[in-house]
């Protein structure tokens, strides 16, 4: 049978009672639970930098070196003529938007189960911290047509269009980023066999995160999302008109990565980082909100087959070079993520030099 994510965490629930989802719209100052310091989170106040990521046209002639420049120093960048229609990035903001001005009742008939991956809550990632976040989710893995159907019993077909739609669009979009990520480290075609016949990786799994973050009273003392890394080989995001996401880098601290209408923002996650052997950094990101506008952002989040064994690639591996993580599939990381979160890779890591010194 085919396998999916699907199943990752039933040996992993994670339990974040469901009344923790407040209802924004009544609140006029920030309730203590929602107020951050940086004891609740190191990085909550480290400086930041007017600094920009690097901004790439994909039709650029030297399209490959910039790439791999990005990858190498920041682990994120932002695209411009990516090839995804403009109609289709407005379906998918007209979707989620649509799913989370639905009343709260509606949108808990798609709550998603504590063992389950799909479905309406808040990020996974709040099991980690004291303060709640200010914001909701909706993850699809698979079809989504269970979970439309209780949404909007008489239009889920619609919505599903544009899910499918969208999915199409970033699958082909993150098989040609791949392939200009790696070449720049002289990784060729026959170097990925799970690539496929025509190295298109139609066997990659992903998910696709839809994110609200409400209008909030106090922005500045409220955190929409933590800092985190993904889990992903490398995550496609698209935000709309309101600025929040910020990437973090040691010697720069926080950048705010300003949204530019139709482009697309890509953050490489921690799939990638093992796969080159460390040469990629994958970037700690966070969302902060705002007190004028709510914000929106839809991340296509994309891996290898989930039962695929992962490893540092050969080709990137010499004997000045040993290979620094052992091999694990996406869903063995997740589960490890779903208990070390932020220290995941550091954890791995050690598991191999344990393994070589025994
Ligand atoms: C495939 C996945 C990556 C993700 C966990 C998930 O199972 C589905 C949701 C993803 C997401 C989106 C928001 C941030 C994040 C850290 C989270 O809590 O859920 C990521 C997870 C991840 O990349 O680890
Ligand atoms: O909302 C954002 O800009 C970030 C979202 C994100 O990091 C995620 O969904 O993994
Ligand atoms: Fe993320």
């Amino acid at each position: 049978m085919h396998s999916t994510l699907s199943d990752v965490f039933i040996s992993h629930p994670i339990h974040i009672p469901l009344s923790n989802l407040p209802d924004f719209t009544s609140l006029r100052h920030l309730p203590d639970s929602y107020t951050w310091t940086p004891k609740d989170d190191l990085l909550f106040s480290a400086s930041s930098s007017d600094e920009s990521l690097p901004f790439i046209d994909l039709s650029d002639p030297h399209v490959a070196t910039r790439v791999g420049h990005a990858c190498t120093t920041w682990g994120a960048f932002q695209i411009t003529n990516h090839g995804v229609p403009s109609r289709l990035l407005d379906d998918i903001e007209f979707l989620t938007g649509s799913l989370f001005r639905l009343p709260v009742h509606r949108k808990l008939k798609a709550a998603r189960r504590e063992d389950g991956i799909s479905g309406y809550g808040v990020a996974r990632i709040a099991s980690f911290f004291n303060k709640q976040m200010w914001s909701e989710g909706f993850t699809v893995i698979g079809s989504p047509l269970d979970d439309f159907h209780k949404l909007w019993p008489k239009q889920h077909l619609k919505y599903c269009k544009i899910i499918q739609e969208y999915e199409e669009h970033m699958q082909k979009l993150a098989a040609k980023l791949m392939w200009l990520a790696l070449g720049s480290l002289g990784v060729e075609e026959k170097d990925i066999e799970w690539a496929g016949p025509i190295s298109d990786f139609q066997g990659a799994q992903a998910a696709i995160q839809l994110n609200h973050y409400p209008i909030c009273p106090e922005p500045d003392r409220a955190m929409g999302l933590a800092a985190h890394t993904d889990s992903t080989l490398m995550t496609i995001l698209y935000q709309n008109n309101t600025a929040g996401l910020q990437v973090f880098r040691d010697d720069v601290g926080w950048i705010t990565v300003p949204p530019v209408p139709g482009s697309l923002v890509v953050n490489l996650g921690d799939l990638l980082h093992i796969l080159t052997n460390g040469i990629f950094p994958s970037v700690l990101h966070r969302a902060r909100v705002n007190h004028l506008r709510s914000r929106f952002s839809m991340a296509y989040l994309w891996g290898p087959p989930s039962d695929l064994m992962i490893s540092p690639l050969p080709k990137l591996v010499d004997p000045l070079h040993s290979p620094l993580y052992p091999s694990l599939t996406w869903k063995q990381y997740l589960a490890t993520k779903a208990t070390h979160f932020n220290q995941s890779l550091s954890f791995i890591r050690n598991y191999l030099s344990s393994d070589q010194t025994s």
